[in-house]
């Protein structure tokens, strides 16, 4: 790690809240305990992860992707570990690159480890992300918490996801640790797990569990997941109705809108906040006891 002062902010979507440090060249290095310690709650700046700025050409994961998106979101889970997509997480990347005047207000393209994501900044502060399509493979999957288990559709939205249809979402339990899911082999990668109820037509709410974070307030590409697991429960799959379908779902920290198209995927729709910004002190990045 570098010695000298180092930017960050903070934001968050749907309470979905991250350490974002802008490092346009890729010049610092950004170990896993170096990100679990800024992602630390009490002893750090505190994230649900953390989203390292850097520009596509600077980036050996990015480079290809460069003529199409000038900026690579490098995405970090709170424990260091590194995900193909965030979805609350590129609105809040998107927001911070207009802030800084890195980008036009208005579209953009932002790269991802899941591919190149078109975003909109509306003016009414939402930002829209369109999510691409979801894989639906046909493994059957159980999750279990406490003495309560339920099939669960996979969805992969990028990232690996579990959604299991629950009576009530306290049935999840605390959540402190992670629900058991079987068989393992279905998620090599491991997985992100989400517990939906109806709240009315084309309205679900959740909780989850992600991979690497432990339960979030939301979880965009969990909300997406749900969307499309909920609409082929519902018969409402858009390749087959050749109409877009859109489910709001609700989490603990606010509101989505997922809307499903028949040939061109899916687009979310929520707000992104940047809510701080400051130095990292140095000697503290220095002093891993500290
Ligand atoms: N909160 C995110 C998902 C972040 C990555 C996830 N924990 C994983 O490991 O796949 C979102 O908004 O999509």
């Amino acid at each position: 790690m570098t010695t000298s002062q180092i930017a960050f902010l903070k934001g968050h979507g749907t309470e979905n809240d991250f350490v974002i440090v802008p490092d346009p060249e890729n010049a610092l290095d950004l170990p896993a305990s170096v990100v679990a310690r800024l992602c630390d709650r009490r002893a750090g700046i505190g994230g649900d992860g953390l989203l390292h700025v850097v520009r596509s050409a600077a980036h050996p994961e990015a480079k290809a992707m460069a003529e199409d998106a000038e900026w690579f979101m490098d995405y970090r889970n709170s424990d260091g570990s590194v995900a193909e997509m965030c979805g609350n997480g590129v609105r809040v990347f998107a927001r911070y690159l207009e802030r800084a005047g890195l980008v036009e207000p208005g579209d953009l393209a932002v790269a991802t480890r899941g591919g190149v994501k078109k975003v909109h900044l509306a003016k009414n502060g939402d930002v829209t992300v369109s999510m691409g399509r979801a894989l639906l493979p046909a493994d059957g999957v159980t999750v279990t918490v406490g003495g309560r288990a339920w099939d669960a559709r996979n969805v992969n939205m990028g990232n690996p996801h579990a959604v299991a249809f629950v009576d009530d979402l306290a049935h999840a339990g605390d959540l402190l640790t992670e629900p058991s899911f079987a068989p393992a082999a279905v998620y090599p990668e491991g997985v992100n797990i989400e517990f939906v109820v109806d709240r009315g037509p084309r309205h679900v709410a959740m909780r989850v569990h992600e991979r690497g974070s432990g339960e979030t307030r939301s979880c965009g590409t969990g909300a997406c997941a749900v969307a499309v697991a909920a609409a082929r429960r519902d018969q409402a799959d858009p390749a087959r109705t050749g109409e877009p379908v859109t489910y709001t779902v609700d989490l603990p920290g606010g509101s989505l809108a997922i809307t499903e198209h028949p040939d061109s995927g899916i687009d979310m729709t929520g707000p992104a906040v940047i809510v701080a910004e400051g130095m990292i002190d140095p000697a503290w990045l220095e002093t891993p006891n500290e």
